[in-house]
């Protein structure tokens, strides 16, 4: 039985522009009354709070692909050191023209314009021994500390909840959410979703964004599996 749903935020309950789905809304509302919501997400803290807050999900959710755990009404954990992503940062704008966005709020990675290639720009970081890489959203290009990522942050969540592979879903659109997928017992994926993602997916929607994720509650629901 599953006990916790992690959910991913952008392009799985929003649209392409980043607009929460109506359809969505209602699906996390089915779900609050049946498991634990989990919302695992590349944004930052005080949006996710913001989300987890207007949704009714667990207050216990991971921001910044990682980075920060906020654990209940209490406190936050940082689990990356930032100091790795502005070293890498610092270096990768030697040799392109990178630029920051939303900084400001951001605690633990960084998040850069796209515009550059990722994969030569992953290789400098490797040459560089800069123990950073590059992670595409499909809606931003995050620089983060390569030792966390969706599914360490989730695993220690797991831990603290004790809650078994088995006892957990993760459901998903982007590369960024591979690592969680192979922590999760059970890994949906809306139709909007990268192929990686789907091809490591124990189901795949036929519906794009807000109503794939709808969709996925209700199989999850109907197989008896919440
Ligand atoms: O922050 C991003 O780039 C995307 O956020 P997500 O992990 O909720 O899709
Ligand atoms: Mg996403």
């Amino acid at each position: 039985m599953i006990r916790a749903v992690a959910i991913d935020i952008d392009g799985t309950i929003t649209d392409d522009k980043r607009l929460l789905s109506p359809v969505a809304v209602e699906a996390v509302s089915r779900l609050n009354a049946l498991t634990e919501v989990i919302l695992v997400t590349g944004n930052v803290h005080c949006f996710s709070r913001a989300v987890a807050v207007l949704l009714g999900t667990s207050k216990t959710f991971i921001a910044e692909n990682g980075g920060v755990v906020s654990w209940g009404e209490g406190d936050m954990e940082l689990l990356s050191d930032p100091a790795i992503c502005q070293e890498a940062y610092r270096s990768l704008k030697e040799v392109y023209p990178v630029k920051k966005k939303d900084s400001r709020y951001r605690i633990t990675d960084l998040v850069v314009e796209a515009g550059f290639d990722l994969e030569e720009a992953a290789s400098l970081l490797e040459r560089w021994k800069i123990p950073a890489d590059l992670v595409d959203s499909g809606f931003a290009v995050h620089i983060k500390d390569r030792m966390v990522n969706k599914g360490t942050a989730l695993t220690k969540v797991m831990e603290r909840l004790g809650l078994s592979r088995e006892e957990v879903a993760a459901v998903g659109d982007s590369k960024s959410d591979l690592p969680m997928f192979r922590v999760a017992g059970f890994r949906a994926s809306v139709g909007n979703a990268v192929s990686e993602l789907k091809e490591e997916s124990d189901y795949v929607s036929d519906q794009d964004f807000g109503p794939g994720f709808s969709d996925i509650v209700d199989f999850m629901a109907r197989e008896d599996m919440i």
